[in-house]
């Protein structure tokens, strides 16, 4: 039998771990990166690293997919202070919603300002091509509106408010910074924005739902991210999502493509390069940047 899992969303869970990583490193992180399957070595360039493997660290899940090392590493990208997952933890591993985004909480909690989160994920989009980059302009969650909510529960406003907005999920700002830094580095044409959708898995789409995602509006699909956004949010950070298109959504009976999580890690390790250069040139540009104000909403109509 399964053991029962350690209920990760009280508030002094969440602080108990942050104080036990601030005892242990000097760094003080303004942005945290979630490397998605297959792109831990975006951790590894970071300078004057400190590293903690998840075992360790207390109250931390345990990573169980190939391709997520489960380790957390502090240290500097581009002379940014950043601290980096090197392994996510995703729900059809049978953990909840709260602990899927206890990394976040703690994150905040440490001070983090930004998150940068990464996935590998299937193109339903026709123009996008494997090895691609979508920048997640939006979500679309198949388990959320079936009720899977990270933040369902008692809410401590600690945390954050009980009714959190997302029709701003993914900041404006820092996606023009993406599209930016991506133009200086030259990755214009395999660069774009799209909507991400969120299924359970872990068994990929079949052919129909695939149609269903694409009439949908999704421009990529994966098992991740949504939750660890949501909860983002719902602490006030500021988010940046990146997906890597890993393989092509199988969308007729006579495609030849077929979907496999050895696949998507070779994809992934062969472009981890072009996405830890975006990443240093995107911290850079964090780094130089004060926040501009945003032009204040309108408030009439
Ligand atoms: O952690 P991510 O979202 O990058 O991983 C994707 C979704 C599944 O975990 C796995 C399927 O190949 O890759
Ligand atoms: N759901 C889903 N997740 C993925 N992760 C990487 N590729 C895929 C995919 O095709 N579908």
């Amino acid at each position: 039998m399964a053991r029962a899992e350690e209920d990760r969303s009280s508030y002094e869970v969440c602080k108990e771990t942050a104080d036990w990583l601030r005892a242990r490193t000097a760094q003080h992180p303004k942005t945290a990166i979630i490397c998605g399957s297959g792109l831990g070595d975006l951790a590894d360039v970071l300078e004057k690293k400190a590293v903690f493997p998840y075992e360790d660290i207390p109250h931390f899940p345990r990573s169980t997919v190939a391709g997520h090392a489960g380790r957390l590493v502090f240290g500097e990208l581009s002379g940014q202070p950043c601290v980096c997952m090197q392994g996510r933890f995703h729900c059809y591993e049978g953990y909840s919603g709260s602990t899927v985004t206890f990394p976040i909480r703690v994150f905040s909690l440490l001070g983090v300002e930004v998150l940068i989160t990464t996935n590998a994920a299937g193109g339903l989009n026709h123009h996008f091509q494997v090895g691609d980059i979508m920048f997640i302009r939006d979500h679309i969650s198949m388990f959320g509106l079936g009720g899977q909510n990270p933040l369902r529960g008692p809410n401590d406003e600690r945390l954050g408010v009980r009714f959190p907005c997302m029709s701003d999920a993914y900041d404006p700002d820092l996606l023009s910074l993406a599209m930016e830094s991506a133009q200086e580095l030259g990755f214009q044409s395999f660069v774009h924005a799209g909507v991400y959708c969120m299924l359970a898995g872990p068994s990929y789409e079949t052919i129909a739902e695939s149609r269903v995602l694409q009439a949908l509006g999704a421009d990529a699909a994966g098992m991740s991210t949504v939750p660890e956004v949501i909860v983002a949010r719902h602490c006030g950070l500021r988010v940046l999502g990146l997906s890597l298109i890993t393989n092509r959504a199988a969308t007729s009976y006579s495609s030849p493509e077929e979907a496999s999580h050895e696949a998507v890690l070779r994809v992934s390790v062969a472009r981890a390069e072009a996405l830890c250069r975006l990443l240093a040139r995107l911290t850079a540009r964090l780094g130089e940047s004060p926040r501009a104000p945003r032009p204040q909403p309108l408030t009439f109509i």
